[in-house]
């Protein structure tokens, strides 16, 4: 992974936000509201996932489709679809609804300008399925200083310039320590990390390996909190996991599940 100074050109610290499939098409206006609010303090990226979105269209293809380990096991076929929906449909959604908020948004995905080079995890089992290895953060810089809000769909190329698709929680993880973030955001259709209904507001790396344990954790919410978890740095001390059907700032604080290291020493 190649590691950057911190981005901002701006004096403002960078967060990197995480757009769930689950939730993408149902962002709340206080959500808009909040985030707008929000960046007036830090520099934002935001990833998107759209996992829903490939399978749906996936099942009305006829192509099968498994997962490995919360991975999609991805043919060029499936590829096919992954940029249908990602690079085209959903970004394409999802940049038009951040202008329509007045939030200056940019869509991108990993193949443009070299922004994410990856490599393979496993063709045998995964297929065309990636692990990010570098992120153009100059490219990032440059939109952030002009004010843009860059929008990133999880497709990147490998060296030998190989179309890969990446689970987007992974992906914002990648970019978010790659680009020197302060803060990494997974905005999903919960509003946060529940246990018995409840929210829990605050965890750390050690808690949380014993709610996987007691299956209080479980499902899309694994790969979450284990990105969550490599993401930890000192300085990315906090991942937050919020809920995009209500705000998700108030008041100076970003609402929902704070992860943190204890003593804000990097997880492993
Ligand atoms: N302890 C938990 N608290 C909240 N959600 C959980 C928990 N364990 C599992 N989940 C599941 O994780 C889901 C969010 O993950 P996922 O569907 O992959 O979202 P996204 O598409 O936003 O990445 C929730 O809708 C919920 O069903
Ligand atoms: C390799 C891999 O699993 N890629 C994911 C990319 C989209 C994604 O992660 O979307 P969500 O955040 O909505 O789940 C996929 O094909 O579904």
């Amino acid at each position: 992974m190649t590691m950057s100074k911190s981005m901002p050109a701006t004096g403002r610290e960078t967060l990197v936000i995480k757009l769930g499939g689950s939730i993408l098409y149902r962002l709340s206006p206080q959500f808009f509201m909040s985030l707008a609010d929000l960046m007036k303090e830090y520099s934002a990226v935001i990833v998107h996932g759209g996992g829903p979105e490939i399978t749906n269209t996936l099942n009305r293809l006829n192509i099968e489709t498994t997962f490995i380990n919360g991975q999609r096991k991805t043919t060029e076929k499936v590829l096919e679809v992954a940029e249908m929906m990602l690079k085209g449909k959903v970004n394409g959604h999802l940049t038009g609804t951040l202008n329509e908020h007045g939030l200056n948004a940019v869509g991108l995905c990993g193949y443009d300008a070299g922004l994410l080079t990856a490599s393979l995890i496993d063709r045998e089992s995964l297929g065309l399925v990636g692990d990010i290895e570098e992120v153009n953060t100059a490219l990032l810089t440059v939109l952030i200083s002009e004010g843009y809000l860059p929008v990133i769909a999880p497709l990147a190329l490998t060296k030998d310039g190989t179309k890969v698709n990446v689970n987007a929680d992974l992906a914002a993880a990648a970019i978010a320590k790659a680009a020197g973030a302060e803060k990494l955001l997974y905005v999903t259709d919960v509003p946060g990390i529940l246990h018995e209904g409840k929210l829990i507001p605050d965890t750390t790396a050690e808690e949380i390996k014993q709610l996987i344990t007691d299956g209080v954790i479980s499902g899309g919410m694994i790969p979450k909190v284990n990105s969550a978890l490599t993401a930890l740095s000192p300085h990315l001390k906090e991942v937050m996991i919020t809920g995009g059907q209500q705000a998700i700032f108030k008041d100076g604080c970003i609402l929902g599940t704070k992860i943190k290291d204890k003593g804000g020493v990097a997880a492993s």
